[in-house]
């Protein structure tokens, strides 16, 4: 829920309510054109958001997640295809998008650091236009939701990079933002820093509403912040569902398995080569290590240890991580290309 009705921003302003989605993008393309070249970064991408959810945007190096964003944010003029933020076209009307979207880019200093985290709330507040009562509660509650209340009165410079990155996202939205780009949002954060940024961006979802875009390479970050996750490769969407859909999809689980040794070393390379062993541990006549699977392939593994006068002493399942999803649609999506490539060459 919104802490301002859709209607009637913060800042005094109305606005027709839309059934839009908070972000559409409709067969988007960028080629990037210099003396060298072109780049293709992004080919034909669809993409929808919801109001009030939050979506992963993972892909390797190069894939287009950058590119995609800048597009959203009207940094970029795409080549081919239309950019809307809740209904509003990026290009005809940036002014009305550029009020309801923020961005805490990697690398970026979205801040003043000579000021205080109070005034820079503050500046962020009068760029949105609040009256300066408006101003103050939401600065009061931004600083209580980020815990910051202690920091008010000190320097950006002085803080810590977590409490910077934290900063950074409460200046977003003391603009009274409600579509927000981030990325790489726990880059270089502490582990407790990163449970925490994870519980109050989540918080900003479920409790204002806030629409999330979430680039990251850390797929623990999107599984715990995300509703859905869009894998991009090649400048392509190659999956497009939530993390649940994904994990049956792929129905990858992982085991912890403890044989009693001896374990002949050409059966832990078979495990290896074909079930993908790793973090191996002897301890006391018995090694441990970690087998990934698909479906039935669990059968097979166990039949091979058998087979092998292997004895299993203990199979424990370990909770499925989103890594090894992306792992396994990137690579798929590899070999497809790869097959499509050699089948092309046959055809000449
Ligand atoms: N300004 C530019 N000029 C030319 N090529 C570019 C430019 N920006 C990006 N590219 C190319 O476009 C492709 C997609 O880049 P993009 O930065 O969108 O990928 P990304 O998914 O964000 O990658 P990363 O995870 O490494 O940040 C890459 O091949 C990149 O080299």
């Amino acid at each position: 829920m919104s802490q301002y009705p859709s209607s009637t921003r913060s800042n005094g302003t109305t606005e027709s309510r839309t059934n839009a989605p908070a972000v559409r993008v409709e067969t988007l393309q960028k080629i990037y054109r210099s003396d060298s070249g072109s780049v293709e970064a992004v080919h034909s991408v669809d993409l929808e958001i919801e109001s009030g959810t939050a979506v992963g945007l993972l892909g390797p190096n190069g894939a287009g997640k950058t590119t995609t964003i800048k597009s959203l944010l009207g940094l970029i003029v795409p080549t081919n295809g239309r950019v809307a933020i809740h209904g509003k076209d990026v290009h005809d009307s940036p002014a009305e998008t550029y009020n309801r979207v923020g961005a805490v880019l990697e690398g970026a200093r979205n801040t003043y650091w000579r000021l205080t985290v109070r005034e820079n709330l503050e500046f962020f507040s009068a760029l949105a236009g609040q009256s300066s009562s408006e101003a103050k509660e939401r600065q009061a509650a931004l600083l209580e939701q980020f815990s910051l209340e202690d920091k008010a009165e000190q320097t950006v410079k002085n803080l810590s990079r977590g409490e910077k990155q934290k900063v950074s996202i409460a200046c977003t939205l003391a603009r009274d933002v409600d579509v927000i780009f981030l990325d790489e949002p726990t880059l270089g954060l502490d582990v407790e820093s990163t449970l925490d940024l994870r519980r109050e961006l989540r918080t900003m979802v479920n409790e204002q509403g806030t629409t999330l875009l979430v680039s990251s390479h850390d797929m623990d970050v999107i599984e715990h912040i995300c509703d859905r996750v869009v894998i991009m490769n090649d400048g392509e969407i190659i999956a497009d569902d939530t993390v649940e859909n994904l994990f049956d999809v792929f129905d990858t689980q992982q085991y912890e398995i403890t044989v009693d040794d001896p374990f002949p070393p050409a059966v832990r390379e078979t495990v290896i080569d074909e079930y993908h062993a790793t973090n191996f541990n002897q301890r006391e006549e018995a090694t441990r290590f970690t087998v990934k699977v698909i479906g039935d392939e669990f059968y097979d593994f166990v039949n091979t240890l058998q087979a092998a006068d292997v004895s299993v002493d203990t199979v424990t399942a370990v909770e499925p991580d989103l890594e090894e999803i992306f792992l396994r649609v990137t690579d798929d999506q590899t070999t497809v290309d790869q097959e499509s490539e050699l089948e092309d060459g046959e055809d000449r």
